[in-house]
């Protein structure tokens, strides 16, 4: 398994946002974007998500391009954007049991401990704390078999507790082979985190 990008450029508006911006994700790595508000960190992550278009520049999953054969690529990564992609209707449960059965996973049980959600795995999502939303967003994630996860602040809302939390399960992941590009503000302080600073090309 290999994530690949390659001189990529970014574009908002007709402004310049980022260029040359290249790296490469194996199996049990992971990336932390980090760089000033507006840098682009959120535009990448969209870029890699497919959800916007690139300027320039090629992004290959297992040396496929992910533009042309998104096939492959969409049933293997997982995004997280900022705003919580969540039916407000609809219970906790039923928002992680919508993801889980889109990635052909059944583990809503295990995902709902593992995000202390018990109690709340009947209220619908539209009445919870900030918190408890993103603790819901990220029950989602780890209840996808998604090998690649593409994360826009996942520590935002998050008490100490639940980034402790949140943190081992990273480390799970990729120990067991996934991968993870995310941006925060915050220090993880993963050891085995690459660094990719949008800063350090700033235009
Ligand atoms: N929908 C949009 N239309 C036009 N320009 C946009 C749009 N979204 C973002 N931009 C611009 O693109 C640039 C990069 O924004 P982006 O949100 O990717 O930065 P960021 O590094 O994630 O910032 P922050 O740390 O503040 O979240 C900014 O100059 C922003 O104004």
């Amino acid at each position: 398994m290999s994530f690949a990008v390659r001189n990529l450029a970014c574009q908002r508006a007709e402004q310049l946002v980022f260029e040359n911006v290249s790296f490469s994700l194996a199996s049990g790595e992971a990336i932390w974007v980090r760089g000033r508000n507006g840098a682009g960190k959120s535009s990448l992550l969209r870029i890699c998500a497919r959800l916007l278009s690139p300027l320039a520049g090629e992004i290959t999953w297992n040396d496929e391009d992910i533009f042309k054969d998104s096939e492959t690529y969409v049933g293997s990564y997982h995004y997280l954007g900022h705003q919580e992609a969540l039916k407000y209707a609809m219970t906790v449960r039923e928002n992680i049991g919508f993801w889980s059965m889109f990635h052909g996973t059944e583990d809503v049980v295990s995902a709902l401990e593992q995000f202390d959600l018990q109690k709340l795995a009947d209220t619908p999502t539209g009445l919870l704390s900030q918190g408890q939303k993103k603790r819901t967003n990220l029950a989602r994630l780890v209840a996808s078999s998604a090998k690649l996860w593409i994360l826009d602040e996942p520590l935002s809302a998050l008490d100490k507790h639940y980034i402790a939390l949140f943190k081992e399960r990273l480390m799970r992941h990729l120990a067991a082979g996934g991968m993870a590009l995310f941006a925060t503000h915050q220090d993880l302080e993963l050891e085995q985190v690459k660094l990719l600073d949008l800063d350090d090309g700033a235009l």
